[in-house]
């Protein structure tokens, strides 16, 4: 059976876990801290980043929007991207938008694990402008939708996407505005979490023990 390498809170595992579960096709879930020294993520990813699908040959296949690609060519049914090109192209991009502003809430947050004296401002502000700007295009792309779902009417890598994002900001900024601000796309995420794979895959905090910055 699979192995996927994961975290408790990350958002580009929650993608892939969802993916998996949608196709039916089972996996051993390993939990994992990749910021401690203990983690043992680094021996199935030189990149040293979860999450990381570990098949039964022993092949790694990482980085989540690259795992997803390989499901979507591997196992294409129940498809999980669209069926024309355009389609296709506008729900990954959507993940490139998600992904990115996943990144950015990542490099803030270590650098709030600085001493205050080592803490950049600038780096910060720079980090949360492209989570807000990220947030306007989210809510923007949604606001266009049809039903409710993003693309198609039926459940995409967009959708996996925006959710994973969302539900990590959640709990990251719990303090964030975000659900005034953009009601629709509040409303649109709330009923991605009510799916069941969305249920079964919630986020939630992790100890990171040792010191990383
Ligand atoms: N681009 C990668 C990002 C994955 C990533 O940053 N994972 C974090 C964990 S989490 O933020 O998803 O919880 C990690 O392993 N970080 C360890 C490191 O960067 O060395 C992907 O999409 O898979």
């Amino acid at each position: 059976m699979w192995t996927l390498i994961s975290a408790s809170p990350s958002p580009y595992a929650r993608k892939v876990r969802i993916a998996l579960a949608e196709k039916g096709i089972p996996f051993t879930l390993q939990t994992e801290v990749p910021w401690d020294g203990a983690t043992v993520t680094p021996q199935y990813n030189p990149l040293e980043k979860l999450p990381v699908l570990i098949l039964d040959d022993g092949e790694c296949v990482y980085e989540s929007h690259y795992i997803l690609e390989w499901l979507e060519a591997k196992h294409p049914e129940p498809a999980l991207l669209p069926s024309d090109v355009d389609g296709r192209l506008f729900a990954k991009k959507v993940e490139v938008v998600c992904d990115g502003m996943c990144d950015a809430m990542v490099i803030a947050f270590f650098e709030r694990m600085r001493e205050p004296e080592k803490q950049s401002e600038p780096w910060k502000a720079r980090q949360m402008r492209k989570v807000e700007g990220g947030l306007r295009q989210l809510s923007t792309w949604v606001d266009q939708r049809q039903g409710q779902y993003l693309v198609d009417d039926r459940l995409t890598i967009a959708d996996l996407a925006i959710a994973a994002f969302l539900g990590w900001f959640a709990i990251r900024w719990s303090e964030h505005g975000w659900q005034t601000q953009y009601p629709a796309l509040k409303q649109y995420w709330e009923g991605l979490e009510a799916l069941p794979h969305f249920k079964e895959t919630r986020p939630s905090p992790q100890t990171i023990k040792d010191q990383v910055v």
